[in-house]
């Protein structure tokens, strides 16, 4: 059943990407299916994540990592059946955990049937499901997108002697949205799986829906049109699917997305997230800060969606040429480590496997604004292979244990969909998530318990955000508020250790306390509150009223930490898995 009741659930919840091949093989087959990610939801809710994202699981022939759809009414396959989709939407959603699937609107594979039809009849009835021209000579103001294999956005199809148009990939054709029938095509595949009990979409690559002459093809209002009819056809049908919106665009043109709060509403905040990388490697909160302050006001009801890293390259759209070169000169030093306008790595190789990086930036992603989505591995600091294929090298199989195919399956290592990390800094018998269960101060318990902080201070999803400033530009220091909180989040981009000093006086005769170890700070005045910082260290401190203070010391504490959780069936389940944890591991 789905969950029923709250609209607004995604503003404060925390998701997590994975792709269904990637995460849990239960045949032995050495690919990941739906049958090992359900035997993983235990995993998923110990973390403590509250959706789940899916990329695309449809028949495909994985050109371009299932992002190629050849039928939008199935199930791949090899990743398991309709029946088995529906059977884990309903054991995720037993356990609390939403779903999401992508959508993707603007291509499909060459391999569509509708594609095949296309292209051999002309005057048929899917003769125009695709933008067809005798002559490419159309929308050249369009950027290529796969700078790396593309030379154009058409390619000519020999079969129908025309040219088709595509923003991706030669092999995903644009579909034709000035044809009324394909966006009616694309309702019914909403509806098809919105009525299998999903949460919401994530839907691919929308800015490039529709295509004007004399354009850059980019965020037209023909775009947005449809985007509200999608939008009226979930609210009428199925209220409260979430829609989530991949633009990587300028805030400026991101926050169209969201309409008049008749579009989406979520939207991926592309621009921030390379900025997290920059400020982080110069130590040096400014490019942050201006790109937040340049962040438009969204409608009410609606949500960023952040995030450090995600199955993609890490997209340096959306900054200068310089800060481009900057990008690449500090965290590709090796030209294969470049991808189209981007970065091939995932998280923790882009830090130096430095644990102190990685828990500062996941500080920033859990505290700024938005919802954070994490990406599969990262929880653990996996590692990346940038020799595979395009964008392979950062959708490995995920790592459980010490053994043989990491545990991610029976099959053996050389019949897996893509090799396990054998990089010896991030190889499996150190990085995995069986020993970091273990381990109460591994990276994995740490993010665990971070969760469980943020969850217990819905101020993070919903409260405003004040950067505070401040003369050391090596501490980015913000306040998330709301009526019945205040809590200061400082962030140390530098290696060295720093003292900041911030006029607080608003907050007079409050005391700071910080949220991870329950320690308080003296009362607040109208001098400069001046505080201080370990290298890369962070803190949350909740700015407490005498009165809240007094009443916890006489009451029962209700603030969550990492060593005491309130929620008592959380904790039982908890319990239960670690328990069950150590029998699996001293059954082997
Ligand atoms: O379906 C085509 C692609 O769509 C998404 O692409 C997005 O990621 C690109 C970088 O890989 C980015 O440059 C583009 O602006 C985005 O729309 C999807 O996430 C990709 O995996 C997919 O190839
Ligand atoms: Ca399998």
């Amino acid at each position: 059943m789905k969950a029923a009741g709250d609209t607004q659930w995604f503003r404060t919840a925390v998701f997590y990407e994975v792709m269904i091949r990637n995460f849990s093989d239960s045949d032995g087959d050495g690919i990941g299916d739906l049958a090992g990610l359900a035997e993983r939801l235990d995993y998923l809710q110990w973390l403590g994540i509250d959706c789940l994202w899916l990329p695309p699981f449809f028949p495909s022939p994985l050109a371009d990592g299932g992002y190629d759809i050849q039928d939008y009414r199935d199930v791949m396959s090899e990743l398991g059946s309709l029946e088995d989709f529906r059977g884990f939407v309903a054991q995720a959603h037993e356990r609390g955990i939403r779903i999401i699937i992508d959508f993707v609107m603007n291509h499909t594979s060459d391999r569509h049937p509708w594609f095949q039809e296309s292209r051999r009849d002309p005057e048929g009835p899917y003769g125009d499901y695709y933008v067809w021209r005798d002559e490419p000579d159309e929308y050249l103001d369009a950027r290529i997108i796969f700078l790396d294999t593309e030379e154009s956005n058409w390619t000519y199809d020999e079969v129908r002697g025309q040219y088709f148009w595509h923003r991706f990939y030669g092999h995903q054709p644009d579909l034709n949205f000035e044809n009324p029938r394909v966006l009616d095509e694309m309702l019914s595949a909403l509806r098809f799986w919105a009525d299998m009990g999903i949460d919401g979409f994530r839907l691919d690559a929308v800015p490039y829906l529709v295509e004007s002459d004399g354009t850059n093809c980019e965020n037209l209002p023909g775009t947005h049109d449809i985007l509200k009819i999608v939008r009226k056809e979930l609210d009428d049908h199925y209220p409260g699917t979430l829609l989530l919106c991949e633009a990587n665009q300028w805030p400026h043109d991101v926050v169209e997305y969201f309409g008049d709060g008749d579009e989406c509403q979520m939207a991926f905040h592309f621009p921030v997230m390379p900025r997290l990388y920059m400020g982080l490697r110069r130590a040096d909160r400014t490019c942050i800060s201006e790109i937040l302050a340049d962040t438009p006001d969204i409608p009410d009801g609606c949500q960023w969606g952040t995030f450090l890293r995600n199955h993609d390259e890490l997209t340096l759209e959306m900054v200068s040429e310089e800060e481009r070169e900057y990008m690449w000169a500090e965290y590709a030093p090796d030209p294969r480590m470049r991808c189209n306008l981007g970065i091939r790595r995932r998280l923790a190789p882009l830090v130096d496997g430095d644990h102190a990086r990685v828990r500062l930036l996941h500080a920033l992603l859990l505290a700024l604004p938005g919802s954070p989505c994490l990406y599969y591995g990262d929880e653990i600091g996996m590692g990346d292979n940038i020799w595979l294929h395009d964008r392979d090298g950062v959708r490995t199989p995920m790592q459980w244990r010490d053994a043989s195919s990491a545990g991610f399956s029976s099959a053996a290592e050389h019949d897996l969909y893509l090799p396990v990390i054998v990089d010896p800094e991030y190889d499996r018998s150190l990085v995995n998530v069986e020993a970091q269960m273990m381990d109460p101060g591994s990276l994995l318990q740490w993010v665990r318990a971070m969760l469980v902080i943020r969850r217990a201070h819905p101020v993070f999803g919903t409260g405003d955000f004040t950067d505070l400033g401040g003369e050391n530009t090596a501490v980015f220091a913000f306040l998330r508020h709301d009526a019945d909180e205040t809590i200061l989040c400082l962030n140390n981009l530098s290696a060295e250790p720093q003292e900041v000093s911030l006029d607080l006086s608003a907050y007079r005769g409050r005391r700071p306390r910080r949220l991870a170890r329950d320690e308080v700070h003296p009362s607040i005045g109208d001098e400069p509150y001046t505080l201080h910082l370990p290298g890369h260290g962070f803190s949350w401190l909740v700015l407490e009223e005498e009165a809240t203070m007094a009443s916890r010391s006489s009451g029962p504490d209700a603030t969550v930490t990492p060593d005491r959780r309130t929620d008592g069936e959380y904790t039982r389940h908890d319990r239960l898995h670690e328990v069950r944890l150590h029998e699996e591991a001293s059954r082997r």
